[in-house]
């Protein structure tokens, strides 16, 4: 099938889209449940993977098998002729899934799964937006701006518009104006009834304006515009509608309206919309998810087609169990239950530790003995509800030697050395990219001032034109200045035409003179050895280009591997990080921990405040999503599970003191197995009901450590009464650690009670 970019010549080749009948299968329940592809899933599974081609919704609980009857079905689709791959459309949730979903179908049917749109919202929105770029009215080399870039657009147009940041912060304004894309509004649509509003808005239109001048596309954008040309274009939707003969959309109860809307679009008479989804995970309502569309999906497209999946294959008893209670103080669920056969299990092992230093090195001393065990290291997760509370975990693995990988931090794309040499790519690649201009201009160093800038920017407002374009006009030293930049890129341009993906890289890299910059500086080697990283990503890129699975093969045009690439590097969640390794412990957020499943999972910081957090507080249902996201990291795990909080614990440079989780009390006693490092005259003075640990061999070992700790906490003891220069008076409640790490929490008579560091705080006994 010829895929074409122009809509005109599309109409001619829809009758080959599809291969084979379609319609439902001759004996759905007989012959088909006994298909091959059918061994070893249970009957509701059978019956979802066979159901006829009509609307269906599967409302499952986690670890049901909802993911693996989505792909099940996919290549039982293509096996038993009802559909050719050229009219499957399959959303998941990240790219990662993507490319698992791919590895399994290849496994499962004998085509090449490369020609599948399989793909998250945004992947998917790219790869039509790249094929449709005319239509979109968009530059055949749009680029992508990721949050960090976006933000800077922001900022630099607030600038322009001659804003006061104060009042309008560009973080503000960059969720404002996603808000609205995500709900389908634009600049000229949006209500504003005050003038603070109204500035709002025209700070939206201009940037708006702004993108469209530099061909630069957000996050946002990307689904809004694919929704957008989908709407206008009759000819193309009409076109997608009858090509893609299933849509199948996995974790759907996290789609927000505007996916929804895109997908009904998609939708024409002929299509069939199987989407699987658990009302009990949805976690992004504070990014416009919203549930309801589970439900008006079952109102109006699923009918009597909701098809239920109670067993889990996932997760151990005890912890299924668990996971159970905590969601049933949940109101207006969808109702469901779920059982296993897979026996009881261990108990969950819930620790308390006195400080985040102490619970990071339970979780090493764990760690060891678990891979003493033989589990394998990536099977093993530590989720935490913040990425600040990585850096403690991390230094802590570090220290101990143990290989870690961590999910959703700072991806490798959006390192600061590695967008510099982005930068100078997607100037070869698009002179009116204003971000990447302003970003490399002067770095290296190349002693354009920011008076000089400014002349700039006032140039190219005046002309209308791009930073790059205006330059000509610029006059002076600053005329000179920038005119040796600009040379500079010209001759990247010519200088890289005809050159290989990762021989463009390597070339800019010493034209642009980065390498040297990285070469002198002193702390530089890391980032060289990033900068060589990305030359090995691009040759990946160009020997395997569908490993972005975003740009469209079949259209037969030539797109542009360099634009590709780009893509690639903005669209790529931190999945493909360099140094991947297979025997690393895998560190992430609860959100990011969605769709996966580990053997043994950490849950850590089930702390009140961190975890609920406590800007969910403030949210209308914002407990409830936070008991969702605490149910989604307890179906994790398989086999082991690790519930940790500490007493005190340092974030964004506070200490801080920590009472449990109330989700902790939400869980069956009779499932948990304490495991206490609060020595118990400390923990009695808190009396949280946790001071009685259970004689087991951990327990013994770690409480004499703490307590060891305790009596040598920097020399001074509960209840002494001390004097601090600065707070007065006190007396001791508690005390921990020991060398550095030793602390002690003081009771002051009129500045309130602190804990201090005794390595820095001026504390005398008296
Ligand atoms: N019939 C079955 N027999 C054996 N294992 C199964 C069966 N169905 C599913 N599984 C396994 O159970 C685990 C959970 O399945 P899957 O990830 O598809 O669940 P899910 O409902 O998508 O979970 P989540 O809600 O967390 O996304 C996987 O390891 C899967 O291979
Ligand atoms: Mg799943």
């Amino acid at each position: 099938m010829n895929f074409a970019s122009d809509h005109s010549q599309l109409s001619s080749s829809i009758p080959d889209a599809f291969g084979g009948p379609v319609g439902a299968p001759v004996g759905v329940f007989g012959t088909a449940q006994a298909h091959p592809l059918l061994n070893g899933l249970n009957e509701p599974q059978k019956q979802a993977v066979c159901l006829p081609a009509e609307h269906g919704l599967i409302l499952a609980g986690a670890g049901s098998g909802k993911t693996r009857v989505l792909t099940t079905r996919i290549a039982w689709l293509m096996q038993t002729g009802q559909v050719s791959p050229q009219g499957i459309l399959a959303v998941t949730f990240t790219n990662k899934a993507a490319r698992e979903m791919l590895t399994r179908l290849s496994a499962m049917v004998p085509i090449n799964v490369r020609s599948l749109w399989v793909g998250t919202f945004h992947g998917l929105c790219h790869r039509l937006l790249r094929t449709h770029w005319r239509a979109a009215r968009l530059p055949e080399t749009f680029q992508i701006l990721d949050t960090g870039d976006q933000q800077a657009a922001i900022k630099r147009l607030i600038k322009a518009m001659g804003v006061d940041e104060e009042r309008f912060p560009p973080r503000d304004m960059m969720h404002y104006i996603n808000a609205l894309k995500e709900q389908g509004i634009r600049s000229g649509q949006a209500e504003a009834h005050d003038a603070h509003t109204r500035r709002k808005v025209e700070i939206y239109a201009e940037y708006e304006a702004q993108c469209q001048r530099e061909g630069a596309v957000d996050f946002a954008e990307l689904l809004l515009r694919a929704y957008e040309l989908l709407q206008q274009d009759e000819a193309l939707r009409t076109h997608y509608q009858q090509r893609f003969r299933h849509i199948l959309v996995d974790e759907f109860q996290d789609t927000n309206p505007l996916q929804y809307a895109w997908l009904q679009l998609l939708c024409g008479p002929q299509t069939v919309i199987f989407a699987v989804g658990d009302d009990d995970q949805s976690i992004y309502a504070f990014r416009g998810a919203d549930v309801a569309n589970m439900r008006a999906f079952e109102r109006n497209y699923a009918k009597g087609n909701v098809i239920r999946l109670e067993q889990n294959y996932r997760s151990h008893g005890n912890i299924l169990t668990a996971a159970n209670a905590l969601i049933t103080n949940n109101a207006d669920r969808l109702g469901k239950n779920l059982w296993t056969d897979a026996g009881e299990g261990e108990l969950i092992r819930v620790f308390q530790g006195v400080s985040d230093l102490d619970e990071a090195r339970y979780i090493v001393d764990e760690i060891r003995e678990l891979t003493r065990e033989g589990l394998p290291r990536h099977q093993m997760a530590l989720l935490y509800r913040s990425n600040a509370q990585s850096r403690v975990l991390e230094h802590a693995l570090f220290q101990a030697g143990i290989a870690y990988r961590v999910y959703g931090g700072l991806r490798f794309f959006e390192r600061m050395e590695v967008k510099h040499a982005l930068a100078y790519l997607r100037l070869i690649a698009n002179q009116d990219d204003d971000t990447a201009f302003l970003r490399v201009v002067n770095f290296p160093t190349r002693g354009i001032g920011a008076r000089s800038l400014e002349a700039l920017q006032l140039e190219a407002r005046q002309l209308n034109s791009s930073l790059y374009n205006a330059a000509a006009s610029l006059t002076g030293k600053a005329g000179t200045a920038v005119g040796q930049f600009i040379r500079m890129i010209e001759g990247l341009r010519t200088e890289t035409t005809g050159l290989s993906l990762p021989e463009v890289i390597d070339h800019l890299l010493d034209r642009s003179g980065l390498r040297q910059h990285y070469q002198a500086e002193k702390d530089g080697q890391d980032r060289l050895e990033n900068l060589e990283e990305l030359v090995n990503a691009a040759a990946t890129f160009a020997d395997d280009p569908e490993a972005a699975h975003n740009i469209d093969r079949d259209t037969g045009e030539a797109t542009s591997l360099l634009a590709d690439f780009l893509a690639h590097a903005a669209l790529e969640a931190g999945e493909h990080q360099a140094g991947d390794q297979d025997e690393a412990v895998q560190l992430m957020t609860v959100h990011s921990a969605k769709g996966l499943e580990f053997s043994a999972v950490f849950i850590v910081g089930l702390e009140q405040g961190l975890f609920p957090h406590e800007n969910a507080m403030m949210a209308r249902d914002g407990l409830e999503e936070e008991r969702r996201l605490m149910y989604v990291a307890i179906t994790r795990a398989r086999q082991r599970l690790y519930l940790c909080h500490a007493q005190t614990r340092m974030l964004h440079g506070q200490t801080r003191y920590c009472l449990p989780s109330s989700f902790l009390d939400e869980l069956p006693e009779a499932l948990l197995q304490r495991i206490n490092t609060v020595p118990a005259w400390s923990a009695g003075s808190y009396s949280t009901g946790w001071s009685e640990a259970p004689a087991v061999d951990m327990t013994t070992r770690v409480s004499a450590r703490a307590a060891g700790a305790a009596e040598s906490a920097g020399g001074f003891h509960v209840g002494q009464n001390v004097v601090h220069t600065k707070f007065g008076a006190g007396v001791i409640l508690a005390a921990e650690g020991r060398g550095e790490e030793a602390r002690v929490q003081v009771r002051f008579g009129q500045a309130g009670t602190k804990w201090l560091a005794l390595a820095y705080a001026k504390l005398e006994a008296v």
